[in-house]
């Protein structure tokens, strides 16, 4: 373990002339006010299954939690399940319970509702910053820089020039390029070619939202954190099954804690491993780094994972 660096990071910062503001920030993330503690909010990327993306609902969950406590508090934590899918069709409510104000700590309980139901319920709690002598951390992996990485969509474009590339592959990568995610991904060992071979249950990419935040809102860089943080993560458990695929895949909780100051517009190392699966579930833990070392967040999520044995056939 090394010792944390308290200290501000050396962050190399992106530009707001040449970087458009994110989109999580003008429209994902920037929740309508009902009524006291009522929020809307609406969506903008929707997955190929059209349930709501998880980390869309805790990201805005976080949001409406944040609208209701101080400027000296910070997010430290927060407890989710995902008990109904999430509709596409129709926005969201986000309905906030003022569970305790204490004098170091605020609670705040959402229940995010659609159609009379709820979808998620979500307890979140805030801290003001103490110093503390007790400090550690572990160390983040060695890894390459983002610059000398491709994204997602560069390695996708690399995939489709090669000659032999099945049309099925063609068309499911093509269906890939569609997305309009509002972060960027670079992966850290990529697979050479569209076709993955068995590997242990651990991936890193680095990871930051398109577009710019700027500094000095340490809340809502943590709602941009809680939204990035559920995108990748349950499909670390298929990593050693590269002849089965999912055909229902949810996330069912997710937990995560904030540890240091960070920037969500900036490029951060996204560890996450799976460290258990069985009966059609998995465990996922992952920590979020800067890249100067600093453990910004970590976060563990339990998803249901159902899947079928892909034949060769079925392959091509
Ligand atoms: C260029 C960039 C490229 C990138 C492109 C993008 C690529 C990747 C995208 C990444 C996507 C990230 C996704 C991240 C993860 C998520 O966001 S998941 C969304 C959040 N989570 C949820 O929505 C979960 C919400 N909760 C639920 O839906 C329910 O709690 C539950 C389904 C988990 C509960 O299940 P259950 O109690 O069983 O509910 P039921 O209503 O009874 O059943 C639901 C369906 O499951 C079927 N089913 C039930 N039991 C079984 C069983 N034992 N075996 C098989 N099937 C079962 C049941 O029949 C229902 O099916 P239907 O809906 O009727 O088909």
């Amino acid at each position: 373990m090394a010792e944390r660096d308290a200290g501000e990071s050396d962050h190399t910062t992106a530009s707001p002339q040449n970087d458009l503001r994110s989109v999580l920030v003008t429209s994902v993330l920037n929740l309508e006010e009902l009524d006291v503690d009522l929020y809307r909010g609406t969506h903008h990327w929707v997955p190929r299954s059209q349930r709501l993306f998880g980390g869309q609902i805790v990201g805005q969950a976080l949001v409406a939690a944040a609208k209701s406590v101080g400027d000296n508090l910070f997010a430290h934590s927060l407890h989710c399940y995902f008990v109904r899918a999430g509709d596409p069709k129709v926005p969201v409510l986000y309905q906030v319970e003022r569970t305790r104000d204490g004098r170091s700590f605020a609670v705040r309980s959402v229940k995010a509702v659609q159609h009379g139901q709820p979808i998620l319920t979500c307890q979140a709690s805030f801290h003001m910053q103490q110093p503390s002598p007790l400090q550690h951390q572990f160390t983040m992996p060695q890894v390459p820089q983002p610059e000398d990485l491709l994204t997602v969509e560069e390695l996708i474009h690399l995939y489709l020039s090669k000659p032999d590339l099945a049309e099925k592959s063609k068309q499911g990568l093509n269906k890939l390029l569609a997305n309009e995610v509002p972060i960027e991904i670079k992966p850290v060992n990529p697979p050479h070619s569209f076709t993955r071979a068995a590997s242990e249950p651990r991936k890193l990419f680095w990871v930051r939202a398109r577009g710019h935040i700027g500094e000095g809102n340490m809340k809502l860089h943590c709602c941009v954190a809680a939204y990035v943080s559920d995108f990748a993560l349950l499909g670390t458990a298929l990593l050693p099954y590269p002849n089965h695929r999912a055909h229902f895949s949810a996330s069912l909780d997710h937990a995560m804690w904030f540890h240091s100051t960070f920037r969500a517009d900036e490029w951060m190392l996204y560890e996450c491993e799976s460290p258990w699966a069985g009966g059609s579930r998995a465990l996922i833990q992952g920590r979020l780094w800067r890249r100067d070392g600093v453990l910004a967040a970590s976060c563990s999520q339990e998803g249901v994972l159902r899947v079928k044995e892909v034949t060769e056939s079925s392959k091509l």
